[in-house]
């Protein structure tokens, strides 16, 4: 069994007297990608919030590569290797999709926003952001302002924009949601086209981009871990199919 790449150590996170994350245990092997699943409010989100730094369990670990990272913020896990999607906050609406690819490369290899050369003419700036826009599926869009895209075309350039970090582990909320019928399949074949490449770690409602995706599963349910396995085992799961599967997946 190959070392865990990023791992969640009983990690428990209480709002009040709820528990939103309760003694959560999970791996994600290097190249994998495991997907979370749970009914709504199970505490999906809460668990990727302290994956990516933005929230701190009251108890547990979060380890990368074997490094205690429970106490660092998103940006110092960020320079180690874990990226999130989707945060469309980072977009600079007035610069090209190319343009906001190019700053999210310049922010990961650490230079200074002050200090930094014409956007437009950093040739090693470009080649790095057309790579992450070709993963993303988005080389024919890189001279458009990002104001001008499309709600799947901005989830795309999200998408592009934490590849542009060279993630070991790239988080991943919800990134079909808001998606169209055509676009969500679409999706899928890009993240797969991803697989062995980067660590995923999936949050998402839509089942047929889960099995479609999914080495492993975790379900969780009022923030435990209910159910852990390989797509098949959860399946056929029945307390997951009665706290959750069944109600969307009629396998
Ligand atoms: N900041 C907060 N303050 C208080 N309660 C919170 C907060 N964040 C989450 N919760 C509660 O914690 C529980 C888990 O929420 P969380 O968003 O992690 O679930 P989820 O599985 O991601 O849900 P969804 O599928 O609807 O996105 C819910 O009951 C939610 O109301």
């Amino acid at each position: 069994m190959p070392e865990p790449l990023l791992e969640a150590v009983g990690l428990t996170r209480r709002f009040g007297a709820l528990a939103a994350n309760e003694d959560v245990s999970l791996t994600l092997l290097s190249g994998e990608c495991h997907a979370v699943i749970g009914p709504n409010g199970a505490g999906k989100s809460t668990l990727v919030a302290m994956l990516a730094g933005e929230q701190r369990p009251d108890s547990g670990r979060v380890l990368l590569a074997g490094e205690d990272v429970t106490v660092l913020g998103p940006a110092r896990r960020a320079r180690r290797g874990i990226a999130r999607s989707f945060q469309i906050t980072q977009l600079c609406r007035g610069l090209t999709v190319r343009e906001n690819v190019m700053l999210a490369v310049q922010a990961a290899e650490g230079r200074s926003f002050r200090f930094f050369r014409p956007v437009r003419s950093d040739a090693s700036l470009t080649a790095a952001a057309d790579s992450a826009l070709a993963d993303a599926g988005l080389s024919s869009r890189a001279e458009t302002p990002a104001a001008r895209l499309s709600h799947g075309e901005q989830r795309q350039l999200e998408l592009a924009l934490a590849l542009a970090q060279r993630p070991r582990v790239l988080l991943l909320d919800e990134p079909a949601a808001g998606l169209g019928a055509a676009e969500t399949p679409a999706l899928t074949r890009r993240l797969a086209s991803l697989k062995g490449r980067v660590a995923m770690l999936l949050v998402e409602h839509d089942m047929d981009t889960v099995f479609a995706l999914a080495d492993r599963i975790t379900v969780l349910a009022g923030g435990r871990v209910i159910a852990s396995g390989t797509p098949q085992a959860i399946r056929a799961d029945r307390a997951v199919r009665e706290a959750y599967l069944g109600e969307v997946v009629d396998a």
